[in-house]
């Protein structure tokens, strides 16, 4: 399959959004695997594997599995992609030479995975888990185990932590695709936006790329997929509720840091453009 990135126009705000709503799918089908699953917090604590810190790595076991995983991809220029953003910092440098990918976005350094992250093993993880948890706690009493015992830990950390970083990649992707779409916004009238990035000004800016139909129109389809395919998230919605604004607040910085480093003629010739998209 061609990349949204090398085959038609990247910045068509059609075709990002059909990238999107696939990664929406992506994303609801590997939440509903990683369900099957109890919480094991063991896996998101950093230093409650000693088998890690003897081998001289003291963070998580889904961090170490990301930075392994993470690694090989880096060796294999995953990253070297403008869509592909890494949770693991300092990585090794590709071992094949990287891919020409069209000049698309105004370079930027923006990167959102920390946060993306951290919601994601103290929100997401606790509240998909826990059908999977209370049920493993009730076979656990049949056994006569019981108090802390009981509860969360089924032991499958690694098909579990392999399912995490399923979903944080494709919750990182979905969220920085934000940029796409902030480029292809700002082109089609810079003339809306340049002022309030000379005079940084963050509510105007998310207020220009806000389209309240788009949002409505996604949750709408998201309860539907929902309640299809996994009746226990359609009530909460939470992913979307912090997915959404997150994918903003790139959007906004990515609008903010859009004219570093131009002269005052690279501006005016921007303001004289639109619909270039
Ligand atoms: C992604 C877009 O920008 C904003 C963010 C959206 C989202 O995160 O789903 C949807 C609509 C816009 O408010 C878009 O316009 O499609």
């Amino acid at each position: 399959m061609q990349s949204n990135l090398t085959s038609g126009d990247p910045l068509s705000l059609d075709r990002i959004r059909s990238v999107l709503t696939r990664l929406e799918d992506t994303i609801i089908f590997d939440l509903i695997e990683r369900a099957q699953f109890a919480h094991n917090p063991r896996m998101y604590q950093r230093g409650a594997f000693k088998e890690l810190h003897d081998i001289g790595f003291d963070g998580s076991w889904l961090e170490w599995f990301l930075k392994e995983i993470e690694s090989f991809h880096a060796k294999a220029r995953r990253y070297t992609s403008p869509d592909e953003y890494p949770f693991t910092s300092n990585l090794p440098d590709p071992v094949i030479a990287p891919l020409q990918f069209p000049e698309i976005l105004f370079p930027n350094k923006i990167n959102a995975n920390p946060s993306i992250l951290s919601f994601y093993v103290r929100s997401i993880v606790p509240r998909i888990t826990r059908r999977a948890t209370l049920s493993l706690a009730a076979s656990k009493r049949a056994k006569g185990i019981a108090g802390d015992e009981e509860y969360e830990d089924d032991g499958n950390y690694g098909s579990a932590a392999t399912i995490d970083i399923e979903v944080l990649q494709a919750i990182s992707k979905r969220v920085h695709y934000g940029k796409f779409v902030s480029e292809s916004k700002f082109l089609e009238n810079p003339s809306a936006f340049i002022p309030h990035i000379l005079k940084p000004n963050p509510q105007i800016l998310e207020d220009l790329i806000t389209k309240p139909e788009v949002e409505r129109k996604l949750l709408q389809r998201l309860r539907g997929k929902a309640e299809t395919y996994a009746q226990e998230f359609a009530a909460d919605g939470s992913p979307k509720r912090y997915i959404i604004p997150l994918t903003k607040e790139v959007e906004v910085e990515y609008l903010l840091h859009r004219l570093d480093g131009l002269s005052e003629d690279d501006v005016r010739r921007l303001e004289t453009k639109s619909g270039t998209v």
